[in-house]
């Protein structure tokens, strides 16, 4: 049977955004999106009729909209990506869609852009690189520019799964205290990395740095809210390589604003990119 594919992808070349190659993958026929940027919805709601599978991007919108334009014919939704909250699970179930997804690719450059972020964020690499290049910076001045370290201190980690794990392995070179984790079930590996199973409260409350590396679910959306910012320390700093969803984000920008927390330090964000004028930017 000749099988056909939508593959959707970035590519930098804008003068070929639309490629259909027959025969390329043995017996499938392939539409790809090859940019520039993310295929336009009304371009994949036409291109994905009758097609077999869909390869996406977590840019793309994977909900009853696209899979009734699909129609019977579609058998399997794949996503480049580790997190799948683009995806409308129930309904892909619903219609005995085969899921896949690609966990671990990205579970090391993660676990080092939060390791960035933290430390970046706590020694205030990015207001201390500006003052450098303003003019700022006159003199030095024991306390300028001075943020938390990690030795001593208690980082809580949320969501414990792959890439939690390899941040709190990273971090012990860095002699935290005590490296607490929230996670919906005890994780076996943790005793062996240190790490103490812990409720998001307990979390909250005890934490000097907290990294957020949970999937965006119903039960994670907005965990990070007015409330759960009460309950931080002033002094403490979030990291968020997660997605952006999990923070309300007005929360946040208050929170910093009101000095309820130190410091935030995002991979991502709501909406991304943010616009120029977003408070967080400032
Ligand atoms: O954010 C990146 C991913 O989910 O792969």
């Amino acid at each position: 049977m000749l099988s056909t594919v939508v593959v959707l992808k970035m590519t930098s070349d804008p003068h070929q955004p639309l490629h259909r190659s027959k025969l390329i993958l043995g017996s499938c026929d392939v539409t790809s999106w090859t940019g520039p940027g993310p295929v336009p919805r009304d371009k994949l709601l036409q291109e994905i009729e009758n097609k077999h599978g869909l390869f996406c991007m977590l840019t793309d919108r994977i909900d009853s909209e696209v899979l009734d334009k699909a129609g019977e014919n579609l058998k399997i939704v794949s996503t480049m990506s580790v997190g799948y909250d683009h995806l409308d699970t129930a309904e892909i179930k619903k219609r005995s869609i085969k899921m896949s997804y690609t966990p671990d690719i990205l579970t090391d450059a993660t676990a080092e852009l939060a390791l960035a972020l933290l430390l970046a964020t706590s020694r205030r690499l990015l207001e201390a690189n500006e003052a450098a290049k303003t003019g700022e910076w006159k003199a030095w001045s024991p306390f300028w520019m001075c943020g938390p370290g990690l030795q001593n201190s208690t980082v809580g980690i949320v969501g414990f799964g792959r890439i939690g794990q390899e941040i709190a392995k990273r971090l012990i070179p860095f002699k935290p205290k005590k490296i607490i984790y929230y996670n919906r079930s005890e994780k076996l590996e943790a005793k062996q990395i240190g790490a103490q199973r812990v409720c998001f409260d307990e979390l909250l409350s005890e934490s000097d740095f907290i990294s957020v590396n949970c999937l965006l679910t119903p039960e994670t959306k907005e965990i990070f809210n007015e409330a759960a910012f009460k309950k931080m320390k002033p002094t403490a700093i979030l990291i968020n390589t997660s997605r952006g969803g999990v923070i309300d984000q007005k929360a946040l920008i208050e929170a910093l604003q009101n000095g309820t927390i130190l410091g935030a330090g995002l991979d991502v964000m709501t909406p991304e990119p943010l616009p120029l004028d977003n408070p967080l930017l400032k």
